[in-house]
């Protein structure tokens, strides 16, 4: 019986930053973001939908133009929910498979990492237990800015397409604050991983800190 894990959190409160310390501990990650790439990737079905219902400016050289179609969809709930629409059955599809394909092997444990996890509504019934990564708002919102180069609007805009991080929070069954150093969040993940047993804390690379 494998052990499931959501893993996840608000937009730039660090869930990649924890989910690359749980990869390095050994444990398998089924990553929907990665998965979101691959289902829009030149030549897939996914994309087809997306030129056709978006339109081919959001095409460059065969390949999605995430930027522009981001500009879209982040400022406009109606353009997101439309996205999504072409995306979520593809991306549920392809973690449902992993999943099984872990489940078969046996794995004691496995990760569920997608910054939509609660929004989406599926992904809550496939797992055990779901770990949080978050700060307060005000922090989110400024590594945010910094990380994508993103205006204080621009910021808030993709926020407000997410469910506040309190709301996650209170669903979680473990909450890593990642308010502070990056030092203090491993620690937190390091005392996860090893009261329950799971994975090699020791495996993880501490050269970021
Ligand atoms: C709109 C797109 C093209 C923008 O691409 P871009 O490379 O600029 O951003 P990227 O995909 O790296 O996402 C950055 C962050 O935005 C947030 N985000 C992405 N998709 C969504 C969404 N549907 N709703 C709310 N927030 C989202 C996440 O926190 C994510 O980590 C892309 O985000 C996309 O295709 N989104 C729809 C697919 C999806 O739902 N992905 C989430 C996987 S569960
Ligand atoms: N404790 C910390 N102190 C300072 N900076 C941090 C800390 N944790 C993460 N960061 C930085 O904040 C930014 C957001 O972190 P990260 O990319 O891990 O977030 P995320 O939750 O995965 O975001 P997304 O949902 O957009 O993929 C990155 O630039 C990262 O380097």
């Amino acid at each position: 019986m494998s052990e499931v894990w959501g893993l996840t959190g608000g937009i730039a409160t660090g869930k990649s930053t924890v989910s690359a310390w749980l990869r390095e501990a050994g444990l398998p990650i089924i990553d929907a973001d990665v998965i979101a790439r691959q289902v829009v990737a030149p030549g897939t079905n996914g994309l087809a939908q997306i030129e056709q219902a978006f339109g081919a400016k959001f095409i460059v050289d065969g390949a999605l133009d995430r930027q522009r179609l981001g500009q879209l969809v982040f400022h406009d709930p109606d353009q997101l929910h439309q996205l999504e629409s072409i995306t979520t059955p593809l991306i549920q599809a392809e973690i449902q498979r992993q999943l099984a394909a872990y489940r078969a092997a046996n794995a004691p444990v496995v990760v569920i990492d997608a910054p939509t996890f609660f929004e989406v509504g599926y992904l809550v019934d496939l797992v055990d237990h779901i770990l949080v990564v978050a700060t307060d708002p005000v922090t989110q919102q400024r590594r945010l800015m910094a990380r994508n180069n993103l205006s204080a609007a621009d910021a808030q805009a993709r926020m407000a397409q997410q469910w506040p991080i309190e709301k996650k929070m209170a669903r979680a069954t473990v909450v890593i604050d990642n308010g502070g150093t990056i030092a203090q969040t491993l620690q937190q993940v390091v005392k996860w991983l090893d009261t329950n047993n799971f994975g090699k804390s020791q495996q993880i690379k501490r050269g970021d800190q």
